[in-house]
């Protein structure tokens, strides 16, 4: 699904009143449909209290509040922060609700009592504090259940950062699309449980916005999947070489090669440093392993085994001659590369040469940096705190221009191109050692057998965490590669 940003989704809006559906038409939906969610989602409460703001979101709260009033055979209260401008459909909105508003700083919520968060949108433009911030602090002391309209009022639509402050919804209930501040951290918790809620907005309004984010569903992949034909022998089926680093480290890369394996390439190889040779040898089994002393065994292998991926960075170490290696893979080799944890430290030593010989057309290269190698790596990009998640990894694909897979619990995946995917379907058990060698392992596989590498990082990334998901509580890594080809399995069988 297309998630929007603020600005698209009052694009969205205007192109909707265009297509002939007014703003008041859609607010009226929208009030409807928290009124809806509010009677299903909370059939305990024992009153209502809307708290409504001066801008559409407030009027959004006023038509729920007369909906409420008519329907739930609860009392309905109204506490405002500012009143509506003149002639704005949230005036329109105000004006319909017949009982008493009161001011908010008076507001006195209590445990059995569901507040609806109206105060602020899309159009939350400054930190929230004063009278607002106040009484939502009082919400949160006396522990009333929470639904939030739109956002909760302080979150950031369009980065997920909170900005002042906002409540922990239990429910939030948005309008057409997601936007990315659901999706991204904090935000993500501070929803509660999603609701995108249908309000009459047709389709057909993206077509001139061009959104160029969404959230990772196979939908967006499913057709580029690799699916061997059944003439293809192994080295067709993909090979890829995975780099060790020396013998106490060796249990990424082997890591990395299992996942490559079961993720369907068909041969695979540890390249192995001479000290490691032994230790691998006694672990591998379908893997196949080959020594390499110097930068040039690699690109040789890589040349005359004709290898269709490249893995490198779990384990793999970050001195001189691990550094020369990674410098030769960039320079000589057209072969699709994935860069991950030492590697991505190694970058960062040299950041202002990678980056520079990163113009123009280059070959596949995919980055998958967690939070602490992309600071290293993006420095500057890492700390500004006005970017969100998505716009990160959007400029550090761009200036790399390779696909970044941004890890972490809202882990987004950029390509050079603008394309952007939040994933949704993480989970904590994912947080594990280990678990980012597999996912390096998955993105060369689905490389290898020649799927485009956007699509395959998306691909990768999913099946990853529903891998994790399958396993839950007690998982290691090894477990992970097993689980993935299940989910692989089923997602080819569709
Ligand atoms: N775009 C759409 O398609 C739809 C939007 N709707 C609602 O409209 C909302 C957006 O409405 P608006 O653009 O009017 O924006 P908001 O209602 O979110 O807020 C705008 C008002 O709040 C003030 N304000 C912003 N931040 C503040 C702060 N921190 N402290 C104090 N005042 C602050 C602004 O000066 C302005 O008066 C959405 O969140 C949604 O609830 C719905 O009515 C349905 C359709
Ligand atoms: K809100």
């Amino acid at each position: 699904m297309e998630i929007l940003t603020p600005a698209e989704m009052a694009q969205a809006d205007r192109n909707a009143d265009r297509a002939g559906v007014a703003t008041w038409q859609l607010m009226q939906a929208a009030g409807e449909a928290v009124t809806s969610e509010a009677l299903k989602r909370f059939p305990g409460a024992a009153r209502i209290a809307v708290l409504c703001g001066p801008g559409n979101n407030g009027g959004d709260g006023y038509v729920a509040a007369a909906c409420l009033l008519a329907v739930s055979g609860l009392p309905v209260e109204v506490w405002r922060s500012g009143e509506p401008r003149a002639d704005s459909d949230a005036a329109k909105a105000a004006g319909q609700w017949v009982g008493a508003v009161g001011e908010l700083e008076e507001f006195s919520p209590q445990p059995d009592m569901l507040v609806i968060d109206a105060l602020y949108g899309a159009g939350l433009a400054r930190e929230l504090e004063g009278n607002d911030r106040r009484a939502l602090e009082r919400v949160r002391a006396a522990g009333s259940q929470v639904l939030a309209v739109d956002l909760p009022s302080g979150l950031s639509g369009l980065s997920g950062a909170v900005l002042g402050y906002a409540l922990q919804a239990d429910c939030t209930v948005t309008f057409f699309r997601p936007k990315p501040g659901h999706l991204l951290y904090p935000g993500r918790s501070l929803c509660g449980e999603l609701v995108v809620a249908d309000i009459g907005i047709p389709a057909g309004v993206l077509s001139d916005i061009g959104s160029r984010l969404w959230g990772n569903a196979p939908e967006l992949w499913l057709h580029a999947l690799p699916r061997p034909s059944a003439l293809a022998h192994k080295y067709q089926r993909g090979h890829v070489a995975v780099l060790s680093g020396k013998m106490s480290a060796t249990g990424a890369a082997r890591l990395s090669a299992e996942a490559a394996a079961r993720a369907g390439a068909g041969a695979v190889t540890v390249l192995s440093p001479p000290d490691a040779l032994a230790a691998l040898a006694t672990h591998l089994t379908a893997t196949m392993l080959h020594r390499f002393d110097t930068p040039d065994d690699v690109l040789t292998f890589v040349e005359q085994r004709k290898v269709q991926s490249l893995v490198c960075g779990p384990g793999f170490g970050t001195g001189e001659k691990q550094m020369a290696v990674i410098s030769a893979l960039l320079q000589q080799v057209e072969t699709p590369l994935v860069l991950d944890a030492d590697a991505i430290t190694l970058l960062a030593k040299e950041r202002e040469t990678f980056l520079k010989a990163r113009t123009g057309e280059k070959p596949t290269l995919v980055l998958t940096p967690h939070e602490g190698e992309f600071a290293r790596l993006f420095p500057d990009l890492a700390e500004g705190e006005t970017l969100s998640k998505v716009e990160r990894a959007r400029t550090a694909a761009k200036r790399a221009m390779a696909v970044v897979i941004y890890k972490g619990a809202d882990t987004v995946i950029a390509a050079p191109d603008g394309r952007a995917v939040i994933n949704t379907n993480g989970t904590v058990w994912l947080a594990t050692a280990g678990s980012g060698d597999v996912l390096a392992g998955l993105v060369a596989a689905l490389l290898a057998q020649g799927m485009p590498p956007f699509e395959a990082a998306c691909a990768a990334v999913w099946v990853h965490a529903e891998a994790g998901r399958r396993e839950g509580f007690g998982m290691t890594a090894e477990d992970l590669p097993q689980a993935a080809r299940k989910v692989l399995a089923k997602l080819i069988n569709r």
